[in-house]
């Protein structure tokens, strides 16, 4: 008989005999593998979890090593995936780990690859990379648990389909955004001036130049037309400057059009300057002669970045950041050789070269204009939408999916909990909830999931809707057939019918939404999940298989009508054409970080105020479901005498 090891003599008693029996034969898939995800994989191999999928995208940075302890100096530039992999191993050799060093959102990893496993674990800084996970898993129907962290704020909910909220069940939040007038000509915060140096004047100088700039704005009134349209001509003024680039001219040509003459049209304008400072213009000759004999070397500025960088200090770092991004950009140029692509240059708060040159360009705008300046280490956060990430706010959340991962083990979905870390708050440090039910509005998961095998060579759009959709599950005319947001097929758009899925592009793991116009009673979403075959009896689509219906009809309809097997609406349910409700917000800012819709503080991960939103939502649903107040971590003696850690 084979003797158990010591580490399994401490899994058996520490989980009990059949939790452990699960967490040894799971099949784990961890996406992300950053500041939770290191933590987390640790917590993993440590409680004996037998076999582990990783998949991060990203390299190693210098500024992850403070959090990320599986990572080391001689790390960075190397695949977190495959390096947390190693690292991990040696914690526990037993446990089978695979490292993807890969994009979570590419192809291979379809819904076939994510039925592969028992459980997901999100640990993502960006939502629209958890939305993404949250609709496989509800597609291949596996638990998934995600979690976040802001600061010293964490959060973990388990995600069940048919069973608690989804990822998507609750609006997030906008990303903020600027008026154009306020970033172009009358700022009056730092924050301003740090989008202009970012958004505006390096993307101008360093990127595409028909570029959009997501933090700023556009869509101003018409009253501002005109001088929307003072500013586009200013734009293209900077352009022309572009092309000194390299010249010993660019650095003064650049500094005294936006900071001499720019400024010097605005103060033209009067209306503008009635209740405002006007501001104050800089030249470029004028500073250069103030320039006492005291000046610190460009190395000992730059070396001080935690202090806020005098005129003459900023103006040191802007010549000295434009040479370095000049340069680079020149031998961008010479490498591309002649490909069409023009080279760009974009901010990445990681890059001192652009870092550099936002903080200068930012706090000479401010000084233009009167606002406090900011050091480089601040800017540094603002610019990069960051909350600082806390190691022990981490560690503390990935603790709390490990236990979480024991119920969804046990299948024990009337025990799993949210669970909030808010230590400012006036309640406790940790408070845990019951899970929200699904929101029977969610575009995500009051949907019915199948997969569809079909010939795409020979199935048209026309079988999809006639012999399939009409004939075998009995829709009526008033449907629409989407491809993400593209329209394939309504009452008036019949030209796709007789297209074949081939012809439409439409192949393996594309996602169609059919969505039922039916004015009396229509049925919740389909999403159908195309598998490509060429052997289907004969038939040139087929369902796989029908899940059971995900929300059950509340309004008592149900008996009478024929057995389906797509559920129809609640009757307040609402969805537009493209399948999307009306609630939907919009995602991310350019760093994929998640933004604030009117507060100060630029954030990154899930917000504050949606950590707190969704605190009172799981409040008001405790209140609703009146169950008790037992969510104090406790230790319990299980059934086999081996002492288990729970917290229900
Ligand atoms: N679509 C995706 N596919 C795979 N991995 C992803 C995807 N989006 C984000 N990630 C990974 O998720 C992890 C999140 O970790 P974390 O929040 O600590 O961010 P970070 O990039 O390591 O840190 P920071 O943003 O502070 O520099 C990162 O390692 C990132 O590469
Ligand atoms: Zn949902």
């Amino acid at each position: 008989m084979v003797q158990p090891t010591r580490r399994d003599q401490s899994y058996h008693k520490s989980l009990g005999t059949p939790t452990n029996a699960l967490v040894k034969e799971a099949r784990i898939l961890m996406v992300g593998a950053g500041g939770i995800g290191c933590e987390l994989l640790k917590n993993l191999v440590l409680t004996g979890f037998g076999d582990i999928h990783i998949v991060d995208l990203d390299t190693i940075d210098l500024s992850n090593l403070n959090r990320q302890f599986l990572f080391r100096h001689e790390h960075i530039k190397k695949s977190k995936a495959l390096v947390a992999k190693e690292a991990a191993h040696a914690f526990n050799p037993d446990v089978k780990i695979e490292a993807h060093h890969a994009n979570i959102k590419d192809p291979q990893f379809n819904v076939a690859w994510f039925k592969g496993f028992t459980m997901v674990f999100n640990a993502l800084d960006n939502l629209e990379a958890r939305r993404h996970v949250n609709r496989m898993c509800l597609a291949a129907d596996i638990p998934l648990i995600e979690s976040g962290t802001t600061g010293f704020n964490g959060q973990v909910q388990v995600i069940k389909k048919g069973v608690t909220a989804c990822y998507d069940c609750t609006a997030k939040e906008t990303p903020k955004s600027f008026p154009v007038c306020t970033i172009r000509s009358t700022p009056s915060q730092p924050i301003h001036c740090i989008v202009w140096g970012k958004s505006y004047l390096l993307t101008e100088i360093f990127g595409a130049s028909e570029e959009e700039l997501a933090q700023i704005d556009n869509s101003e009134d018409s009253e501002n037309a005109k001088e929307i349209e003072k500013l586009r001509q200013e734009a293209e003024a900077l352009k022309n400057i572009r092309e000194s680039m390299g010249t010993s001219a660019f650095p003064q040509l650049l500094f005294d059009k936006v900071y001499q003459d720019d400024i010097n049209r605005l103060r033209s304008m009067e209306e503008m300057w009635k209740t405002r400072r006007p501001p104050q213009p800089l030249s470029y000759a004028g500073i250069i002669e103030q320039k006492t004999g005291s000046q610190r070397t460009t190395e000992e500025i730059l070396k001080d970045g935690q202090r806020v960088w005098t005129l003459e200090e900023n103006m040191v770092v802007f010549k000295d950041s434009l040479d370095r991004l000049s340069k680079r950009m020149e031998s961008m140029k010479a490498a591309a050789n002649g490909d069409s692509a023009q080279p760009v240059i974009t901010f990445d708060k990681d890059d001192e070269d652009t870092l550099d040159f936002v903080t200068a360009s930012a706090n000479l705008r401010s000084i233009v204009f009167g606002i406090e300046c900011k050091s480089r280490f601040d800017i540094k956060q603002m610019a990069g939408n960051i909350i600082p990430a806390i190691a022990t706010t981490n560690a503390i959340v990935a603790g709390l999916c490990v236990l979480q991962s024991f119920k969804v083990l046990r299948g024990d979905y009337s025990v799993v909990k949210e669970t909030y870390l808010s230590p400012f708050a006036s309640q406790r440090l940790l408070a845990s909830d019951v899970s929200r039910p699904p929101n029977p509005d969610c575009p995500v998961c009051s949907v019915a999931y199948t997969s569809l095998l079909v010939d795409t060579t020979r199935a048209t759009l026309g079988n999809l809707v006639e012999d399939f959709l009409r004939l075998e599950l009995g829709y009526g005319e008033e449907i629409v057939v989407n491809k993400g947001s593209d329209l394939l097929y309504d009452v008036e758009e019949t030209e796709n019918l007789t297209k074949t899925f081939g012809e439409l592009g439409i192949g393996g793991d594309t996602f169609l939404t059919i969505i039922d116009e039916d004015d009396d009673n229509p049925r919740v979403n389909l999403e159908l999940i195309v598998q490509e075959s060429t052997t289907v009896d004969g038939k040139p689509i087929q369902a796989v298989n029908f899940p059971p219906p995900v929300s059950a009809p509340t309004d008592g309809s149900e008996s009478q009508e024929p057995q389906s097997p797509i559920p129809r609406k609640k009757p307040s349910s609402s969805s537009n054409r493209n399948g999307v409700h009306a609630a939907e917000p919009s995602v991310t800012n350019g760093n994929g970080n998640v933004s604030e819709p009117s507060g100060s503080s630029p954030i990154k991960k899930r917000t504050i105020s949606q950590v707190e939103e969704a605190e009172h939502q799981a409040k008001r649903s405790k209140l609703q479901t009146a169950v008790p107040d037992d969510d104090d971590i406790i230790i319990v003696e299980d059934t086999d005498g081996a002492i288990v850690i729970d917290d229900d």
